[in-house]
């Protein structure tokens, strides 16, 4: 495999893992960092301890606060901001981009004002051409990742040559398993709604509602994840796959999940400002929530769950009454509800 440049933006927890990654492939990894004090830590220490305490990061990951240092002369960009800061960031690479890079990006969420996806974004302030993007989605929590477990993830792009470059990128084969598609509106959805229903999950486990409702919470919330996705022109079965279920199992499961997390403290009761201060880290199923609660809306599409708890977020709904209120839905046929 021969060395490539890769400019990362930013690091936080998922992007520093991704930059091990692509450093443990021996490519040339220069990662952007808004602040000189977290620069200088990766730089001088090795380490980024906010986002992965107690990781020793690949010493040959540079990190710097120059936007063209970080982009001049690279094969590739690979963007994991907060969706939130997704076209900022991109605003300020945009006089450094050139028509022979491309773009990776793992963001999973909505710019919430146009509820366009990260990759819509990516392109119209980049101006690149759909073909130069890619989105790298699935099953894949940055503390796993860092600590090499097997991961497995799927990197969508409407150019499958670039799908393929950007798999030859961060595919190994000790510990990163690296499967195309080209399905990209399939994956973005996925990984962004996927962390609504991870919210409930939370909830439903802080309420101490058992295995049986995470379950049914898990199943139906990919039925009505399906529902808005092939609405919105995804293929069904990209849901079957890394990005659908692997990644949903995951976030509803993991004790690493941010989303799940909030999604707990909030059933017991927190209010969810304190949730957010407590997690330092980006939870971004909450916006997600509000961006499908206005999709579903916009699509026809009945999507019960996050109804539900876009109602508990946004206009103080009681989590129980929440619950009362799936649980007391008209009565229907199981097959006939789900469109795969
Ligand atoms: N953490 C994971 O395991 C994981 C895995 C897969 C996908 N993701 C996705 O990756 C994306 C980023 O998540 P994360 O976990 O790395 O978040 P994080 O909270 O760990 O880090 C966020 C980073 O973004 C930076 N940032 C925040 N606002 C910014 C702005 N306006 N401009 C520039 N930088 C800004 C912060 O300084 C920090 O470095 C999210 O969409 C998340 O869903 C995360
Ligand atoms: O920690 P979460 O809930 O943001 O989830 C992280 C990843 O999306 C898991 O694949």
């Amino acid at each position: 495999m021969s060395v490539k440049k890769v400019a990362v933006f930013v690091a936080g927890s998922w992007g520093t893992a991704l930059c091990q990654v692509l450093a443990d492939n021996q490519h040339e990894v220069v990662v952007w960092t808004r602040s000189e004090q977290q620069a200088v830590e990766i730089n001088e220490r090795h380490t980024n301890e906010k986002y992965l305490p107690n990781a020793v990061l690949n010493p040959a990951i540079r990190a710097t606060t120059s936007v063209e240092d970080a982009m001049k002369g690279a094969y590739a960009c690979l963007i994991v901001a907060p969706s939130a800061a997704l076209r900022a960031v991109a605003a300020q690479m945009k006089q450094y981009w050139h028509s022979d890079m491309f773009i990776v990006h793992a963001v999973k969420g909505f710019e919430t004002e146009t509820l366009a996806r990260m990759s819509e974004v990516l392109n119209d302030e980049l101006q690149c051409g759909e073909e130069r993007i890619a989105v790298l989605s699935g099953p894949s929590h940055a503390e796993e990742v860092i600590s090499q477990c097997p991961t497995t993830v799927v990197i969508a792009s409407a150019s499958l040559e670039t799908a393929a470059k950007a798999q030859d990128l961060f595919m190994n084969d000790s510990y990163f398993r690296v499967y195309t598609n080209s399905d990209v509106v399939g994956v973005e959805l996925a990984g962004a709604l996927k962390n609504i229903i991870a919210l409930g999950a939370g909830l439903s486990d802080g309420l101490k509602f058992g295995d049986n409702g995470k379950a049914a919470l898990i199943t139906r919330g990919l039925a009505e994840i399906v529902r808005l996705g092939t609405a919105m022109g995804a293929n069904p079965l990209t849901f079957a796959g890394l990005a659908g279920v692997g990644d949903l199992v995951v976030t509803c499961t993991s004790q690493h999940s941010r989303n799940w997390r909030a999604g707990s403290m909030i059933g017991q009761g927190m209010p969810i400002d304190e949730v957010l201060k407590q997690m330092g880290m980006v939870v971004e199923g909450i916006r997600t929530t509000k961006a499908a609660h206005i999709l579903a809306e916009k699509h026809d599409v009945q999507m019960p769950i996050t109804e539900q708890l876009y109602r508990v977020l946004f206009e103080q709904l009681d989590p129980k009454t929440a619950v009362e209120k799936l649980m007391g839905r008209v009565r229907k046929n199981e097959i006939e509800d789900i469109s795969f």
